[in-house]
């Protein structure tokens, strides 16, 4: 996951592969919390691990439910409707699908409850819930703004409920009012109990979900049209024993718009079809209006480009309103205006999605109209897109939609504010939409120098800043020169094939910062004053450096790459965006190596190492290929009187120069 304060995502161009998406969230919270309430143990397979579901797990462990965790499975002994903790205050974070359903289980459970999340969180509406909670005797105290969460929870007995009467709940703010009911009144089932919903239900998809995850914990709710539904007297959860929860149809709708939007042989997603229970899957419809070719299987979606441009669309999203938000943003890639209707519930999300989406759509250049309930997108020709920062609104669904925006046909970056909000339901969005994604030109920045100036300090440490890869080059001539010495052989020219063949094929893995050749780990091996000599002669050997250089260019992955060394602006990157060629004086220099090798307990004298870095800078840059040497576009950095921060920072600064957006 990203936890930089932003991603930049280079302009991309095509995009092929397949991708396996994280679990449904609006099933993994149903399911976790109805595995609480049932009797009898719930092996959950495929649950989504993010955010929402976890602030679920936290809560149900507060109110005393065992979960065991192996792998990927999770095993949860349900509390058989009884509960074992009769008071705990919860947090809930931003999860909609925590909030409601706990608010109606735990009124009806009755025990003495706080139920606090996030500052937006105390902004979405729940009065509806409680107001239908209260007509049926429970007792809910408002901590806040009245309607609003934090809430406290009293206990009430079950006999003291009022049941004989239909429960009138609304259904046009938000469908999790009626599944927090639908999920929680089994537990007070003693007799038929009846739900009415006031006003027109939207996001019927998602109580469709509910309907059929209650069936398979043993609860078969009667429903009449959209207006009533019946739970039966007697009605009591049963675990079904294992389920398997489906990928999620929300995160697919980014990857379909992507098979939809990017040249290259398409899209293949695992783990959700066409049939799936989850509303969002709809959206397919949506995207073949729009052109895209989709095709499907049992658990599996293929997308590939088909119209292009893509078509207009005038769609009344009401049964898609979270996936509706990525055919904004196909929009702009489409042969004239696009409309999306009814999607009055985005105001109330995790931001208010209308205002988020239009605001960031016209930062792109986009001519943007939109109402109480609708957005209209004009297409972006070429020539008119913009670079933009996006901001992501503490919204997953704003962050991952807005990626869309790099396949732009001007060629224009887009950088995505505070990326790691799609933790929420997606915490490896980025990384899965960069397995299948292709750039023409993915972002260099080469940091050379002489021995001990810094280079690996600074680039390791700009390179976690920006979310980029680094590559240590060094460390691929100091392994050659490790697996050189294991062979018995020597640096010179009559070994040279040899050692070339070596480094061709070194068996070698980098590991939470550990380096393994052929299994064994050899990071403290290559770090010493020997290692670096050894590294220094094969250098000087034209064959290895050939026998290098693509493993060094296979680091060039995206979102991007800091790669510190000898040559690597002028010889293995010569395109890079910056370049930077960092010095120190050898006293310093000498200096900074003596303190780092006292720190190991390696001792030695300030004069015997400098010496030595004074050879390996001669013979560095005194050799035939490649040599030590600034590229001749190179920014200097002498970093003698400054700090490592006060070298980061320079970087960093010449390196927002060089982007097309505003400083953020
Ligand atoms: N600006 C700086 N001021 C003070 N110390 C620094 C500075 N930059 C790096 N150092 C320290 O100098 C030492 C050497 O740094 P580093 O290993 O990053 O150098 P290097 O150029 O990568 O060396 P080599 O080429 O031998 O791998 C480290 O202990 C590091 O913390
Ligand atoms: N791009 C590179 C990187 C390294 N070398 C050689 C020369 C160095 O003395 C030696 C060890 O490098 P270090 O780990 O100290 O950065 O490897 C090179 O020729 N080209």
């Amino acid at each position: 996951m990203f936890t930089t304060p932003f991603l930049d995502i280079p302009p991309l161009g095509a995009a092929a592969g397949t991708v396996r998406l994280p679990g449904s969230k609006s099933i993994s919270n149903r399911v976790l919390l109805l595995a609480a309430l049932a009797s009898g143990t719930t092996t959950v397979h495929d649950l989504l691990d993010s955010d929402d579901t976890r602030v679920m797990l936290d809560a149900l462990a507060a109110l005393g439910c065992t979960v065991e965790r192996a792998g990927d499975i999770l095993r949860i002994e349900g509390l058989g409707g009884r509960l074992k903790t009769p008071s705990a205050s919860l947090f809930l974070g931003n999860a909609g699908t925590a909030m409601r359903p706990l608010t109606a289980a735990l009124a009806l459970l009755g025990g003495e409850f706080e139920l606090r999340g996030v500052p937006r969180m105390h902004e979405r509406p729940i009065g509806d819930l409680v107001d239908a909670l209260t007509q049926l005797g429970c007792r809910v105290d408002y901590l806040g703004n009245p309607g609003y969460p934090p809430l406290q929870i009293h206990p009430v007995a079950l006999d003291d409920l009022q049941l004989d009467g239909p429960i009138r709940v609304r259904g046009d703010v938000s469908s999790q009012f009626l599944t927090a009911l639908l999920l929680a009144l089994p537990l007070a089932a003693q007799r038929d109990i009846v739900i009415d919903v006031v006003g027109e239900l939207i996001s019927k998809p998602y109580i469709e979900i509910t309907l059929n995850l209650l069936a398979r914990f043993g609860i078969t709710v009667r429903r009449e049209g959209w207006q009533r539904f019946t739970i039966p007297a007697g009605s009591q959860y049963r675990s079904p024993g294992d389920i398997h929860v489906e990928a999620d149809a929300s995160s697919a709708s980014y990857f379909i718009a992507l098979g939809a939007i990017a040249e290259g042989t398409g899209i293949r997603i695992e783990g959700v079809g066409a049939e799936s229970i989850q509303g969002d899957i709809r959206f397919i419809d949506a995207a073949r209006r729009m052109g895209a070719r989709v095709d499907s299987g049992p658990n599996w979606l293929a997308i590939s480009r088909g119209a292009w441009p893509l078509r207009a669309i005038d769609l009344d999203a009401n049964h898609i309103p979270d996936a509706a938000m990525t055919l904004a943003v196909m929009a702009l890639y489409a042969d004239g205006p696009s409309t999306l209707r009814n999607i009055a519930s985005w105001r109330v999300k995790e931001t208010d999605r209308i205002d988020a989406m239009a605001n960031e759509l016209r930062k792109l250049g986009a001519t943007v109209e939109d109402g109480p309930d609708f957005i209209r997108v004009h297409p972006l020709p070429a020539g008119s897109w913009r670079p933009a920062s996006i901001k992501t609104y503490d919204d997953h669904r704003v962050a991952m939609c807005f990626s869309l925006a790099a396949f732009n046909p001007d060629g224009v970056a887009v950088r995505i504010l505070d990326p790691h909000c799609v933790a929420k339901t997606f915490p490896d969005y980025f990384e899965t939409l960069f397995s299948v994604a292709h750039a023409p030109e993915v972002p260099v920045i080469c940091i050379d120098g002489p021995t001990a100036s810094g280079k690996g300090t600074l680039t390791v440490e700009v390179a976690r800043r920006l979310g980029y890869h680094y590559l240590d080059s060094g460390t691929l001539y100091r392994v050659t020169g490790l697996a050189m010495r294991r062979a018995g052989l020597d640096a010179e020219p009559a070994h040279e094939a040899r050692i070339a063949d070596l480094a061709r094929a070194l068996p070698l893995v980098f590991n939470e910062g550990k380096v393994l050749l052929a299994g064994e780990d050899v990071s403290e091996d290559l770090r010493t004053e020997a290692a670096g000599m050894d590294a220094s002669r094969v250098s000087a050997l034209p064959a290895v450096r050939a026998a290098l250089l693509a493993l060094q260019r296979s680091f060039r992955r995206l979102p991007g790459l800091v790669a510190d060394g000898r040559d690597m602006g002028t010889v293995i990157f010569p395109d890079a965006g910056l370049k930077v060629y960092l010095t120190a004086s050898a006293a310093h220099r000498a200096e900074r190596r003596y303190k780092q090798l006292i720190s190991k307990g390696i001792s030695t004298t300030i004069d015997s190492l400098r010496a030595d870095l004074e050879a390996r800078d001669l013979r560095d840059s005194s050799r035939s290929v490649a040599p030590l040497k600034p590229a001749p576009d190179a920014r200097l950095l002498d970093n003698s009187h400054q700090t490592i921060e006060q070298s980061v920072v320079q970087v960093l600064a010449w390196w927002q120069e060089v982007q097309p957006f505003e400083s953020s």
